[in-house]
């Protein structure tokens, strides 16, 4: 072979050497990207079943608008307790009693602590809350006040009279508004966040009609909580994929720092007047609401972890928001349910007649008297719990679970729409039947891991008191106070119960009746004159 030509094959050889190294290169820097990017699915790990991820997007592909239902769906093929990756991050799902009991009470302190979303970041004062704060000192100690200062059974006695007051006023408002078709949703909304502005803030700080002096109206308080449910239960994909966050693609984080702005600048008007108030009543001020008690704990030293300002604006906040979207919605699913089965609501209020009798209202004390509607409350958030995957548990440790490896940093969902439906534990399961609950010993109150509207151990709701109350308080009087009735071109079989996800699961059309007074006209006067 003549010498050029030799070199000439030479150097194609070397070229095809190299091209071969190249594409060898290549494949083993896919193959590795691509276990990184799947790991701990290819580590010796003993994972939960679930579904194979795909590179970067992990399993998120699998998640519809209502995630609950395709985590559900997916759980009938990969079992109670899961194995998913949304983006870069490692989530396990428990889909039975059995399985969120061992994460939230048998490993409870391993999974008591909080993953760091965009959300708690933004909308919450960095994490300076208590529903998204991570497990720190800080959300102990929150905690801790919260149970002493605000939802003490002490506490709770002596804001009864607001409860009173407000639910007297929304009975005369729907008295009102009698014979007329009204949008059910609006009128629980207003009537929680009175109560809560009240307990918390000290006064409403918001006017019902435009005309009046007050910084917001009741439309744009109503128009900041759904923002923040909505904010709140997005899957924002720089929480998944965190190298993808700063390009904020789909402006969630926009809308979240615009969103927090609003809110600041009412909890800014709130403490500056509580601020006066301290500073004119000196050594004679007495706290009067939650907003009083969180600004002089501010003020002490002692204090285990210094309370800041924006501390005491996200202790604030979370009562707000923690009180308002999960009662009202309750409320709505329990009526939507109720309206369609007359029997029912006939059932209540025979008890209601027996108990209460036609010339008072339902009192706080009459709870207990009064089993049938706590029933149906039952039935309600088995059939729609609010928090319908809870809010996120984080892992903090590598812990085995039902003889599966959980890794640190896993997060964890817990699918109470789900549990809901268990057939293993429930009868037929998509019935609204409160009296399956009749000689059941199941309660909410986070012992029975069938039943967890309001969570269990260290997460657990810390308001399920008051939300109890203010629940059985409004519904009770609700049918109480009026025949229940659609509107003239409705049939039962017209209210669709579609559901659009969020921090709290709503129904995705408002419920629609027209009400008619049972009790004599006089008890509908309202005590503090509120007219609509
Ligand atoms: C129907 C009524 C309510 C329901 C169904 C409900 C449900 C829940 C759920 C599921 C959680 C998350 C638990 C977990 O992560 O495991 C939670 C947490 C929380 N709720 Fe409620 N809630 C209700 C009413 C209230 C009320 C009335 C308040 C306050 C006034 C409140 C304040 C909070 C707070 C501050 C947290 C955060 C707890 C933490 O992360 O440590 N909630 N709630």
């Amino acid at each position: 072979m003549p010498k050029a030509q030799n070199t000439l094959s030479n150097i194609h050889l070397h070229l095809h050497m190299e091209s071969l190294s190249w594409i060898l290169l290549a494949t083993a820097i896919f193959v590795l990207i691509f276990k990184l990017l799947n790991y701990p699915h290819g580590s010796t790990k003993n994972l939960p079943p679930g579904p194979r991820p795909w590179p970067l997007i992990g399993n998120l592909n699998l998640i519809g608008p209502l995630p609950h239902h395709s985590l559900h769906n997916l759980s009938q093929t990969y079992g109670k307790l899961m194995y998913l990756k949304f983006g870069s991050f490692p989530v396990v799902i428990a889909s039975s009693p059995d399985m969120a009991k061992l994460f939230l009470k048998t490993h409870d302190h391993i999974f008591a602590s909080r993953p760091l979303t965009a959300a708690g970041k933004y909308t919450s004062y960095n994490y300076q809350d208590i529903l998204f704060a991570p497990s720190t000192d800080h959300w102990k100690q929150g905690r801790k006040i919260y149970l002493n200062e605000v939802f003490s059974p002490k506490r709770l006695d002596s804001s009864e009279y607001i409860r009173v007051q407000e639910t007297h006023d929304f009975l005369s408002c729907l008295h009102a508004l009698s014979g007329d078709p009204i949008i059910l949703k609006e009128h629980v909304l207003r009537t929680i966040l009175c109560q809560i502005s009240r307990t918390v803030l000290g006064r409403k700080y918001f006017s019902e009609s435009k005309d009046k002096k007050e910084s917001l109206t009741l439309e744009e308080f109503q128009e900041m909580l759904d923002e923040f449910s909505v904010l709140n239960a997005v899957f924002n994909l720089g929480d998944w994929i965190p190298w993808m966050g700063f390009m904020d693609l789909q402006g969630y984080v926009k809308r979240m720092k615009a969103l927090s702005k609003r809110f600041d600048r009412l909890y800014e008007h709130v403490f500056n007047e509580h601020r006066a108030r301290m500073k004119d009543e000196k050594e004679g001020f007495v706290a009067r609401d939650v907003v009083d008690v969180l600004l002089k704990l501010a003020e002490d030293p002692n204090l285990e972890v210094k309370l800041n300002i924006d501390a005491v604006k996200g202790l604030t906040q979370d009562l707000i928001v923690g009180a308002t979207d999960t009662t009202t919605t309750t409320i709505e699913w329990a009526m939507s349910e109720l309206i369609k089965q007359p029997h029912l609501i006939k059932k209540a209020t025979e008890e209601l007649d027996r108990v209460i009798g036609k010339e008072r209202w339902l009192q706080e004390t009459d709870f207990t008297n009064l089993p049938f509607i706590d029933l149906i409350l039952k039935e309600t958030m088995r059939l729609h719990p609010p928090g319908v995957l809870l809010a996120p548990h984080l892992a903090l440790e590598d812990c085995k679970v039902d003889r599966y490896d959980i890794v640190k940093g896993t997060i964890v969902f817990v699918n109470t729409w789900s549990i809901g439906r268990d057939s293993v534990v429930w009868d037929d399961v998509d019935s609204f039947r409160p009296e399956r609950f009749l000689g059941s010993d199941i309660d909410v109150k986070g012992q029975h891991f069938e039943l967890l509207p309001f969570s269990s151990g260290r997460r657990m709701c810390p308001g399920y008191r008051l939300g109890l109350k203010m629940m059985r308080s409004l519904l009770g009087n609700m049918l109480h106070g009026f025949n229940w009735k659609l509107p003239e071109n409705m049939r039962c079989d017209d209210i669709k119960m579609e559901e659009v996800y969020g921090l709290s699961t709503k129904r995705k059309f408002p419920l629609v009746a027209v009400l008619e007074p049972r009790l004599p006209s006089h008890m509908y006067h309202s005590p503090s004159g509120t007219t609509i």
